[in-house]
């Protein structure tokens, strides 16, 4: 039998932002009787509202789908990864690859023409469209045109994407930025969960209303990310003392937005509750494995909308699915650094994760 999953279900996923006493009385009371599943309640602070600490595993058995001989290719998740320029190609390659060793069916990769060439080379797995425009190789006069037309390249196959992730290996040019806004109010209005990371996170910050309001899209800084999002959205400093309230007001702040705060341990808020992933990952900070846990993410929360869909209609108290991928993304891919560093020690990089990925879902949730 599979584990309960740590939030929401059986909780009223309303009640954790709550500060008044009586609801905080009960949440203590019902964190309590949590006991059997594992749960650990921190305070965040005087009044604030407890962080639970998730029941990561619980979680993916839940949602992983079963290797069904009667599905088709595609409807275990078909994801796209909007980054790679000139300069960074690994990133979008490390959240498009993980994407597919975890259980995907098809990953795209929409880049630069510099970058795809070089994309394409690190495997014949990913399926990369070369169509993003960097400041440098057009004309002023040419900008609204293809502008137009990238958009329109991305268009044509947004509908059939489960979840888009912007910002591997994105890079900071304005005109490039400028258009993957447009593809990302696209996806907005398609309905297409977007993951926001590295570059992405430059431009979501300094246009905030690109994901305010969005239930479908999670935000995963890391350290300087989030920083300057507090600094733009809440306008003070990062608090470290009270960082799930801060998180969770934060959240709130942009309108019920998911929010993966990358450290030494994951806090995840989507404005209501606040959960933690601190399961012992690796010690090495090798640069990559947000990547990989952009591409964890966009499929766990893929897989969960499904799985919540497919079960019952949607209520107010149905747990929030991109709150689940992003529980289920950071503990695999913790798994997966703890396995490499296990066998490569100080030389552990982030492909020696990736080839992880596999056997920690497989130990977790066996595929027959
Ligand atoms: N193998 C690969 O291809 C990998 C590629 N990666 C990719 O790298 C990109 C940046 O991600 P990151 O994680 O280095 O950003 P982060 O920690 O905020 O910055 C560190 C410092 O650098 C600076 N800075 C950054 N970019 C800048 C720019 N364009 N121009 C000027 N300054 C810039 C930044 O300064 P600040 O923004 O604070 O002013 C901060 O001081 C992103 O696309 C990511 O996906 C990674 O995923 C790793 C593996
Ligand atoms: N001090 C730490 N101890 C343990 N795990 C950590 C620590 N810092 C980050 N992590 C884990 O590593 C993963 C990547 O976080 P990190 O902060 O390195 O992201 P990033 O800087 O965006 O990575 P990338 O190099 O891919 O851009 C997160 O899921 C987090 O769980
Ligand atoms: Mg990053």
């Amino acid at each position: 039998m599979s584990a309960p999953i740590a939030i929401s279900e059986g909780l009223d996923s309303r009640m954790w932002g709550s500060s008044s006493s009586s609801v905080l009385r009960r949440q203590l009371f019902l964190i309590r009787s949590l006991g059997g599943f594992r749960h650990k309640a921190q305070m965040a602070g005087r009044g604030a509202s407890p962080t639970l600490e998730a029941d990561a595993e619980g979680v993916i058995r839940r949602i992983t789908p079963v290797l069904d001989p009667i599905r088709y290719k595609g409807q275990a998740g078909k994801i796209a990864v909007i980054g790679g320029c000139r300069e960074y190609t690994g990133a979008p390659y490390f959240a498009a690859i993980s994407a597919l060793k975890i259980g995907a069916d098809l990953s795209h990769v929409f880049c630069t023409k510099d970058a795809a060439t070089v994309i394409k080379s690190y495997s014949p797995e990913l399926i990369v469209h070369p169509i993003l425009e960097e400041s440098y190789s057009i004309r002023d006069d040419e900008k609204a045109s293809v502008s137009t037309k990238i958009l329109a390249e991305v268009a044509k196959w947004m509908e059939r994407f489960d979840c888009i992730i912007v910002g591997p290996g994105l890079g900071r040019d304005p005109f490039l930025l400028n258009c993957v806004g447009d593809i990302m109010r696209h996806a907005t209005q398609s309905n297409v969960p977007i993951v926001v990371d590295g570059d992405g996170l430059f431009l979501v910050t300094n246009n905030l209303d690109l994901v305010k309001d969005n239930s479908l899209a999670v935000l995963t800084p890391n350290i300087n990310e989030y920083k300057r999002l507090v600094d733009k959205v809440l306008n003070c400093e990062v608090n470290d003392q009270d960082g799930s309230e801060q998180l969770l007001q934060l959240a709130k702040r942009i309108g019920g937005v998911t929010i993966l705060r990358k450290g030494k341990a994951d806090l995840i808020s989507d404005g209501k509750t606040v959960s933690r992933v601190s399961t012992y990952g690796s010690p090495r900070r090798c640069g990559g494995q947000g990547d990989i846990l952009s591409g964890s993410v966009a499929v766990f929360s893929s897989w969960a909308r499904h799985h919540l869909l497919s079960n019952k209609q949607p209520t107010e108290r149905s747990p929030n699915p991109m709150i689940l991928g992003c529980i289920a993304g950071s503990l695999l891919l913790r798994r997966a650094a703890a396995l490499a560093f296990e066998n490569k020690k100080r030389a552990t990089l982030t492909t020696d994760i990736i080839e992880c990925l596999g056997k920690s879902l497989e130990d977790i949730c066996p595929a027959v």
